[in-house]
């Protein structure tokens, strides 16, 4: 079943929490709502469900609006947090509720139960533990049986908040891939709300980054991530380097690194780098004295070998700002670098953006930064 959230507003006296929200979901999804704290994820989830009224705007579902529909009535399994099963009620039971309080007429047979419950089971691997109660099972089975519990009743979307937020890493860790799979298997529309970026790169066919009520991004993991479409973006997803630049005479200087800005630009900019997009030499490049050359200089401050990749911390020598590098332990050997020691770096993909000031929010500060412009730095500055 698609899903589509059309224009919605949801205030809480004259808190705006969502504003003005449009959404695409098609048949088959797994969408992760990703944002921080406090963003509106789970406000529009249950918008979805049908367990918040909004102040404006539609909720269709394949097509039809059930806006005003109650949640029996949407179709909707839900998936929470902290499991909400029933206590008192073996593994078993739990995964039949569902069904077995279905009116009298819609309710299936004991033998049906049995065996969709069974089959349940087998699907979230949980088969022999169908007589335990849930105080004897650990919490990452609790939401495999939360799951099933939710799936008996043959959802056409399955709606679920922060599922695995009350797991240790590693067992939150199997959960995703596991969920994935049963995703792969089941393909039921899925929404899935998570602030963990790990997790949702992870596991989602699509990311919609939400933030203060309003989405900044939609898109697969590889593009929220290989191109983010705002300043929060770069921030909240990965790591990235923050470099001031100024814009004179429709130029951006980064240290001795210039390029042409668009019109308009303004005259400070931020500037983002993912620190896998650093290069670094260790001598300058072959140039004359009077020339410019393509990299700005540092000193590496720290160094850090994790496994396959070392992470170095370096000062830039002209502000004094740092900067982090990360590189194969390889380059590292090749290169072989030492705390200390002056190199030179290149930035292989720098996204740089307009800022404009006193606009009320953004990444820093009170300032906001408007995408005008990118601009990629390799052998030298263009924008593009
Ligand atoms: N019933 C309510 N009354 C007033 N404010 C509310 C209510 N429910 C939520 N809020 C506020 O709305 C905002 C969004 O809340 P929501 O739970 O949707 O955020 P979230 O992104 O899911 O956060 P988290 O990741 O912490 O669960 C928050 O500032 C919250 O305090």
């Amino acid at each position: 079943m698609s899903i589509e959230v059309r224009n919605i507003t949801k205030k809480y006296g004259s808190f705006t929490v969502i504003q003005n929200l449009n959404l695409e979901i098609p048949t088959g999804e797994l969408v992760v709502l990703l944002g921080p704290s406090g963003s509106g994820k789970t406000t529009l989830l249950r918008a979805i469900a049908g367990l918040e009224r909004t102040d404006i705007g539609q909720i269709l579902l394949n097509g039809e609006d059930a806006t005003h529909l109650g949640p029996r009535d949407r179709g909707i399994g839900f998936v929470f947090q902290n499991y909400a099963l029933f206590r008192h009620m073996n593994v078993f039971e739990n995964v039949a509720f569902g069904l077995r309080v279905r009116p009298r007429k819609l309710r299936p047979s004991e033998k049906e139960i049995r065996d969709r419950v069974h089959e349940l089971l087998k699907l979230v691997q949980l088969e022999e533990f169908a007589k335990r109660f849930p105080s004897q099972l650990s919490g990452g089975q609790c939401q495999r049986v939360a799951l099933a519990r939710a799936l008996a009743v043959e959802p056409k979307v399955l709606l679920l908040d922060e599922p695995f937020g009350a797991l240790d890493a590693k067992v939150r860790q199997e959960l995703r891939s596991w969920l994935r799979n049963i995703h792969d298997e089941l393909h039921i529309t899925s929404v899935f709300v998570t602030h963990d970026q790990e997790e949702a790169l992870e596991v989602a066919d699509r990311i919609v980054v939400i933030n203060e009520g309003q989405i900044e991004q939609v898109g697969t993991p590889e593009e929220v991530y290989t191109h983010p479409a705002t300043p929060f973006v770069y921030n909240f997803i990965g790591r990235v380097n923050v470099i001031s630049g100024q814009v004179q005479e429709g130029r951006i200087r980064i240290g001795n690194l210039e390029a042409e800005v668009p019109e308009g630009f303004g005259t400070s900019a931020i500037c983002y780098v993912r620190p896998h997009d650093i290069e670094i030499e260790t001598q300058r490049e072959n140039q004359s004295e009077n020339q410019s050359t393509n990299a700005i200089e540092a000193t590496i401050r720290h160094i850090n070998i994790i496994g396959p990749v070392a992470r170095l911390d370096l000062k830039r020598s002209d502000t004094g700002e740092f900067i982090q590098a990360e590189i194969s332990n390889d380059m590292y050997q090749r290169l072989g670098l030492k705390v200390n020691q002056p190199v030179y770096v290149k930035f292989r993909n720098l996204k740089v953006f307009a800022q404009e000031k006193s606009l009320g929010k953004g990444p820093q500060d009170d300032s906001e930064a408007l995408p005008v412009g990118s601009v990629s730095l390799n052998a030298n500055l263009h924008v593009s």
